[in-house]
């Protein structure tokens, strides 16, 4: 073990990367544009790394002693890892060959080139943040490459400060990882654990040599149930790389992390591993209380400090610092070397609120962003070290904003209250599906039905009025009427394609989320909040802070005025309850299924607004319906329950003609088939083309009796795909489901399209539908 200091008493696992502003978002577009170099780029990283430094010391972070953690990344913190292992996947060994720079590298791995594939990316645990996925094989090579980290670390000690490298650690980067094409049946990336911690054993070396005192790695793979092994194995795997890691001759003192999620029931067994500290996320999950009565979790810590999560680096609120400080005293009092510290990353949550000068002062009084976080963390702290009473002022601070928030004139609404109050059963149960196919034969929707999932690509004109109408350049009969030529526009050129079901193309639309937050009670939008969500895309996550309601109906007149002008239906398209909580921040005062029942009531009555406009089709999106799904598999039962409760409260009160679509795009579709069903939907469309159906397989063994509309086009990326191809896709979609009940779309929304392409690519849809049709000409024609 090496002889430093231990950790200081408060940390945070890490921090919003892109920057107060998102200069590393610019920066890096930049330099892909050609329009700068990379010295210039590197230039931008180093300063910015410098002055989040300096932040987290002003904001409280002790200068020495590891408190501060490198958490710097040019676009993911996985493929840092992997650039950090040399894990470069044979098909990139060309570019790695030839490239002039590592970052040439990592750029061609994490978007792609003319000749190769990007990696894929996926959602992080249950966060809305993407990773690139590694992929591995039996011939992945693994060389360590330490660079990286060690010039972070030279950077900091010239700044004054003793800084912390942080890395995912070997068994969770081996468990997202997936198999590479070129791997033989039966491999699993994890096969290769050994082999990897050989090398984080040189990195560790090479930190050590660089006079790194700690290291973080980052072990969530401990906390969820969601992985290739059962959560018991992932102990295990852990227990076996610490051992060995632990054991390395030269090695910084290791902090090993689990963040997300309920790590209670492993606490024992991490505290008992040859490391120097173990964090434990202790808002998502909680102490192993027997352990800590019995005293059995202070001895498995013995000479091991833990870092307790208590700040929530997940949501936006002001800790209750009464309470964390209660649950650190108990920690202390039993005899355990307690550091302060958040649940995970603060990487999730904007950066300071003292940014929104446009957000009522009294809402902002309730409210702690990243660097509230760390000033919260450093209080507690002070608190551990000096006793209660230094920090009493503080405390009875927090006391008050949280007083004052609970009564609140629109945290708590007696209508709304009285309404969510008076659900039952039948409000979320429909006519039965028979029925309803009968009742929707009017309609006369096609064998083979073509469609789109919703949005249009939105222009540089889109969006130039939008601002324009923000800033008040154009009044609001102005910018009615742009939207209105648009959607005319929009619903022409669909005829001209011939698509089926026609949509009005969400021109007014910022986001699918945000839109109907700017339009319902009891949200609040921020100016400055982003939030990475991959690479340098961020988004700007909603609050949802009180009671919801909807004043007016939100999207009722442009749907109505789209089908206003075409005999085809139009689908009304609105954002479910489930991804409105999803990609928002949502209060934590009360059950989240309550919150997500409030919000399926402003939503039923805007369907029974556009039932009501001559709208015979409602679409209600869920993407988000399975990153929501717990990692504990305990707990997954209960938010299926009130997950799918609020999507069939919603529509549970369209009339059986009415027909309710759904759309999910994530590609873990077959995991989760019986709550899709449970939603009721009449039509539901999924992300498919890139995995080329892979879920129809699951859908038929299912015996899945709905409409289902695997997409046919991948649209993230400009690509135009042929009519053979996409033909080729129905038909092994037909092979398996029957005709009346298959529908033909694109992946997912147009928005991020250009017009060139997707005329291009939708004309080849429909022609390839008409193809398939054809294949069986008994099958074609209206059912
Ligand atoms: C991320 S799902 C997007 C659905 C939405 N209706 C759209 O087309 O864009
Ligand atoms: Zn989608």
């Amino acid at each position: 073990m090496p002889e430093t200091t231990t950790l200081p008493n408060a940390s945070i696992l890490g921090y919003p990367r892109l920057g107060r502003r998102r200069e590393l978002k610019r920066a890096v577009e930049s330099y892909w544009k050609g329009a700068t170099g990379e010295a210039e780029l590197r230039e931008t990283a180093r300063e910015l790394r410098a002055a989040t430094r300096s932040r987290l010391v002003e904001l409280g972070l002790p200068v020495a002693g590891g408190a501060v953690p490198e958490t710097f990344s040019f676009y993911d913190q996985v493929l840092d890892a992997t650039l950090a292992l040399g894990a470069i996947p044979r098909r990139f060994a060309d570019v790695a060959a030839s490239a002039a720079s590592d970052l040439t590298t990592y750029f061609a791995l994490a978007r792609g080139d003319d000749s190769h594939q990007p990696l894929e990316m996926t959602k992080w645990f249950d966060t809305n943040y993407h990773y690139s996925v590694p992929e591995i094989d039996e011939g992945t090579p693994f060389a360590v490459n330490a660079d990286a980290l060690v010039g972070q670390l030279a950077e900091a000690r010239e700044q004054g400060i003793e800084s912390r490298p942080v890395l995912v650690g070997p068994v969770t980067y081996l468990l997202l990882a997936k198999a590479s094409d070129e791997a033989g049946a039966g491999f699993r990336p994890i096969d290769r654990l050994d082999e990897a911690v050989a090398v984080y054993a040189q990195l560790l070396a090479a930190l050590a040599e660089a006079g790194a005192t700690w290291v973080q790695l980052d072990e969530p793979a401990l906390v969820s149930d969601s992985l290739a092994v059962p959560r018991e194995q992932t102990l295990e795997l852990v227990e076996r790389a610490y051992t060995a890691l632990g054991s390395a001759a030269r090695r910084p003192r290791i902090l090993l992390s689990a963040p997300y999620g309920d790590a209670a029931p492993a606490l024992v067994r991490l505290g008992a591993l040859p490391v120097e500290a173990v964090q434990a996320d202790l808002v998502r999950g909680a102490l192993p209380q027997g352990a800590l009565a019995s005293g059995e979790l202070a001895r498995a810590f013995e000479g091991t400090q833990l870092v307790a999560g208590v700040v929530d680096g997940r949501n936006v609120w002001r800790t209750d610092l009464r309470a964390a400080f209660a649950l650190l005293t108990r920690l202390q009092q039993a005899g355990i070397d307690t550091v302060v510290g958040t649940s995970n990353s603060l990487q999730h949550v904007p950066h300071d609120v003292a940014d929104e000068s446009q957000l009522d002062p009294r809402l902002v009084s309730w409210l702690a962003f990243a660097d509230q976080k760390v000033e919260q963390v450093a209080i507690l702290a002070r608190g551990l070290s000096d006793g209660a009473a230094a920090i009493e002022s503080e405390l009875a601070a927090v006391d008050r904003a949280l007083a004052d928030r609970a009564a609140a004139p629109g945290v708590r609404d007696a209508r709304v209250r009285a309404r969510v109050a008076s659900v039952s059963d039948a409000d979320r149960r429909r006519a039965p599906e028979r029925e309803r196919r009968e009742a929707q034969r009017p309609l006369g929707i096609p064998q083979l039905a073509t469609t789109t999932i919703g949005s249009f690509p939105q222009t540089a004109e889109i969006r130039k009025a939008r601002s324009a109408f923000s800033r008040g350049e154009i009044d609001q009969s102005g910018y009615d009427g742009f939207l209105r030529e648009e959607i005319e526009r929009v619903i022409r050129l669909q005829e001209e394609i011939g698509l089926d079901v026609l949509v009005h193309g969400e021109a007014e639309r910022n986001d699918m989320v945000q839109y109907f937050a700017e339009h319902l009670d009891g949200f609040a939008v921020t100016e400055h909040g982003w939030v990475q969500s991959y690479g340098t895309r961020a988004t700007r996550p909603s609050l949802l802070w009180g009671d919801v309601s909807r004043p007016a109906p939100i999207t009722v007149a442009w749907s109505a005025y789209a089908q206003s002008l075409t005999a085809r239906p139009v689908k009304g398209m609105l954002t479910g309850p489930v991804t409105i909580l999803a990609w928002s921040f949502v209060r934590d005062d009360q059950p989240l299924g309550d919150t997500a029942a409030q919000v399926a009531l402003a939503l039923r009555d805007e369907i029974d607004d556009l039932v009501g406009a001559g709208i015979g089709i409602v679409q209600v999106d869920e993407p988000a319906l399975r990153e929501l799904l717990p990692l504990d598999a305990d707990r997954q039962a209960a938010y299926l329950e009130w997950s799918v409760g609020a999507f069939r409260l919603a529509t549970g009160g369209a009339a059986p003609e009415v027909q309710i679509h759904t759309h999910l795009c994530y590609s873990e579709f077959g995991e989760i088939i019986e709550a899709v069903d449970g939603l009721d939907a009449d039509v539901t469309s999924i992300e498919a083309a890139r995995s080329r159906m892979d879920v129809v397989e699951p859908l038929g063994a299912h015996g899945y009796s709905r409409g289902i509309g695997p997409g046919v086009y991948d649209i993230h990326s400009p690509r135009v795909p042929s009519v053979d191809e996409q033909a080729e896709l129905i038909r092994i979609a037909a092979a398996r489901i029957p005709g009346e009940q298959l529908w033909v779309n694109p992946d997912c929304g147009l928005k991020t399209r250009g017009y060139e392409e997707t005329v291009a690519s939708l004309t080849n849809l429909v022609l390839a539908a008409q193809v398939v049709r054809a294949d069986e000409p008994s099958g074609a024609g209206v059912a």
